[in-house]
């Protein structure tokens, strides 16, 4: 039997997938729909189909309009490289370069962001469906959407591709959804990477969604998700992962790199779990717990902070001060238990100036379980200055500051503030006496063993 539910974009009849592959995959589907119209037939009838890309690069001017379940779109190669490397570095020394673009089975995000209405309008692929049952199974695999350039912010300051803006989205779900799954893709140079609303038992793993104003953003409300195994790192304005009124999420092994605003920005999410995974940030916020979170565990993750190494990209920040909060704390009875802290970071680099940085913040809410995290705050280890090192030296500059440790100075923090709004809170071992600072009648306190008291 010869499978009509197989389509490579290349061989289908209609269209050319190098010009525009969004013109191509939407006449798929409107052939799926045609073909598979029955809902009920011999007790089956709408399989769905798979649509191959092979590697190659495929512009995309027309958005693709997903409306039908078990519709599995895959390619064969992620094919992320750094575009920001690549956009810091000379043209003289571009000359040279092996390859400059992402590569792998890559869709090129060619809308026009001027006719970008929001962020669906500006999405590479939207998913919508109204009606029952909600759209299910619908799954993106191991292929590349690049947005290319970012564009112009209009402040007079800033280098267009460093901007992190450009109106555009690569995956955009906009309904209720069941058993989505986005797997090893390659999402770069997007303003937004992926966008979720309502998911149910949604899988976003091992994708590598990086250089992205915004990489996964789970909207509206949901519930028995995972994020894990993935590499994750925004822009300075944007969120790396966040999520807003979901209940049961995991959040797990993920390598999340710096420059996002945060690392983590939960909005109202109860009773998930954000364990084992490594956050790296430039910033203070790197993790937000806000509008009320309850019943989370945070715990077994590695957090570190420090100071952006890479001459192109200093400039920028997140603009919040040092008395935010490295993790900052919105809502009740959470358990943050057991993870590392590292602050590395030059007195001179503290915002407001001289001020004691906060690390755990907790802002209002009770109940709050805060026990055994190990925080280690340093001065970083002085190197050599690397300002006259080649934007291309990204690699290096990042690697180096990274492992240096040793002879530096400690410094001085709050390991943990508990804000007078929130009371009935444990804080054990997680800093002695003089770190943690709180009301100690209405919040109970063990402080970390300090040598010869
Ligand atoms: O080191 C992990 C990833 O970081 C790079 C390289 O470095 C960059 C350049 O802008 O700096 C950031 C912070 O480290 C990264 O988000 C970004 O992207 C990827 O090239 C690399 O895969």
């Amino acid at each position: 039997m010869v499978s009509e539910n197989y389509y490579d974009v290349t061989k289908y009849a209609a269209g050319n997938p190098g010009e525009d592959i969004g013109a191509v995959i939407n006449d798929i589907i409107a052939d799926i729909k045609n073909r598979q119209a029955v809902a009920d037939a011999n007790d089956g009838g709408k399989p769905g189909s798979v649509i191959y890309i092979p590697p190659g690069d495929y512009r995309l001017f027309t958005q693709v309009v997903i409306d039908v379940s078990y519709l599995k779109i895959v390619g064969s190669g992620h094919g992320f490289t750094s575009s920001s490397i690549r956009f810091n570095t000379p043209a003289s020394e571009l000359a040279h370069w092996h390859e400059v673009w992402p590569g792998g089975s890559r869709i090129l995000v060619d809308t026009s962001p001027e006719a970008a209405d929001g962020e669906a309008a500006g999405a590479a692929f939207y998913v919508k469906r109204s009606g029952n049952p909600r759209i299910s199974s619908v799954e993106f695999a191991d292929f590349c959407i690049d947005g290319l350039h970012f564009t112009d912010d209009g402040s007079g300051q800033n280098d267009a591709e460093n901007t992190y803006r450009n109106g555009k989205t690569g995956i955009y779900v906009g309904s209720a959804n069941d058993s989505f799954r986005i797997t090893g893709m390659g999402l770069v140079y997007l303003e937004h990477g992926v966008i979720v609303h309502d998911g149910d038992a949604l899988a976003i793993d091992n994708n590598f969604i990086a250089e992205c104003g915004n990489c996964i953003e789970l909207k509206g409300m949901g519930q028995a998700s995972r994020i894990a195994n993935n590499f994750v790192g925004a822009g300075y304005r944007g969120y790396s992962i966040y999520a807003e009124n979901y209940a049961g999420i995991l959040v797990s092994s993920n390598n999340v790199f710096p420059r996002g605003a945060s690392s983590i920005h939960f909005s109202g999410v109860v009773r998930s779990s954000v364990t084992g995974n490594r956050f790296h940030s430039f910033y203070p916020g790197m993790l937000v717990f806000a509008a009320n979170c309850c019943e989370n565990l945070v715990s077994s993750n590695h957090f570190l902070r420090d100071r952006e190494p890479w001459t192109p990209m200093q400039k920028y920040d997140n603009g919040l001060d040092d008395l935010f909060g490295l993790l900052q704390i919105d809502g009740s009875n959470n358990s943050l238990i057991a993870n590392h802290i590292s602050e590395i970071i030059d007195a001179r680099y503290i915002r407001p100036p001289a001020a004691k940085p906060v690390i755990i913040n907790v802002v209002s809410g009770s109940g709050n379980y805060i026990a055994s995290n190990h925080i280690v705050a340093a001065t970083e280890i002085s190197q050599k200055d690397k300002s006259d090192a080649p934007n291309s030296a990204c690699f290096s500059t990042q690697v180096s500051a990274l492992l240096s440790t040793g002879n530096s100075t400690l410094l001085d923090v709050t390991t943990v503030l508990v804000q007078k709004e929130s009371v009935r809170n444990t804080v054990l071992d997680s800093g002695n006496d003089e770190q943690v600072v709180m009301n100690r009648t209405v919040n109970a306190f063990r402080g970390t063993p300090v040598l010869g008291q």
